[in-house]
């Protein structure tokens, strides 16, 4: 289980993260959804040791936070990254898991071809295109073998029969790995529904209602539908 207890943080006088409490079990893919500037990224990046929280503990199946075992079982695919041109995409995956102690090299060719990456696969990450650039990070997320793997957006940008690959390949993953992905995606929402969180307000609360219902939830209490109703009094039908 990944557990977070009462974690904070604030930039300035900005409280983003008020009091944030999680757990994401093993297992099982967990969602979170909130609005833009809502704090999911910095949750993230503190998850993943880029950023420092002010308050609060993280919990890796009792694994110290930020440890150099704890880094060993985490897996972060941010939504904003940086792929190194000089590499070619097959040596970008073979240098990110020999930095972890049980990578599956055995699947890569598999992926590779799966992703229709074979041909590309030796040529530099420069003249990738951003969906491929997006398949690489998969292919290495699906193969580092860390225990937990934390992702942010990381369907979007993906053609539609790529996304529906990356999610079939989701669910086999997740019988040896705890996936929490951030998505704005309806798609994702229906096909993972079991564990969706929502982050208000610097809180993340569980959502149990029917993932179909959640727009409605969002609505409700934000000022989604104030806006949506100004739309109408800006542009009047004519
Ligand atoms: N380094 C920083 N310095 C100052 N403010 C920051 C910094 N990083 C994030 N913030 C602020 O924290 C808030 C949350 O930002 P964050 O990127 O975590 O949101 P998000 O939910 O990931 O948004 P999005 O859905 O747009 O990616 C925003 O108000 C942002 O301006």
């Amino acid at each position: 289980m990944f557990t977070i207890n009462h974690l904070k943080k604030s930039f300035d006088h900005n409280d983003v993260l008020k009091d944030i409490s999680a757990s994401f079990p093993k297992n099982n893919i967990s969602i979170i959804v909130g609005a833009n500037g809502s704090g999911k990224t910095t949750l993230m990046n503190i998850i993943s040791g880029l950023v420092v929280a002010d308050n609060g503990n993280i919990d890796l199946d009792d694994i110290p936070y930020n440890s150099q075992h704890y880094s060993e079982n985490l897996f972060y695919v941010p939504s904003d990254f940086y792929l190194p041109g000089f590499l070619s995409g097959r040596e970008y995956v073979n240098f990110v898991l020999s930095r972890y102690p049980h990578p599956n090299y055995d699947l890569l060719p598999y992926l590779f071809s799966l992703f229709d990456l074979t041909d590309s696969q030796n040529k530099l990450l420069e003249g990738y295109s951003f969906g491929m650039k997006k398949k690489v990070q998969l292919i290495a997320a699906l193969t580092v073998g860390s225990k937990y793997l934390f992702a942010d957006e990381i369907f979007s940008g993906l053609d539609f029969e790529t996304v529906l690959l990356a999610e079939e390949l989701f669910l086999k993953l997740r019988e040896s790995t705890g996936i929490v992905i951030v998505s704005h995606e309806m798609n994702t929402l229906e096909k993972f529904p079991q564990n969706i969180w929502l982050m208000k307000s610097g809180l993340l609360v569980p959502y149990n209602g029917d993932v179909r219902s959640l727009p409605d939830a969002i609505k409700s209490t934000g000022k989604l539908g104030e806006k949506i109703a100004s739309i109408k009094r800006h542009f009047p039908i004519a």
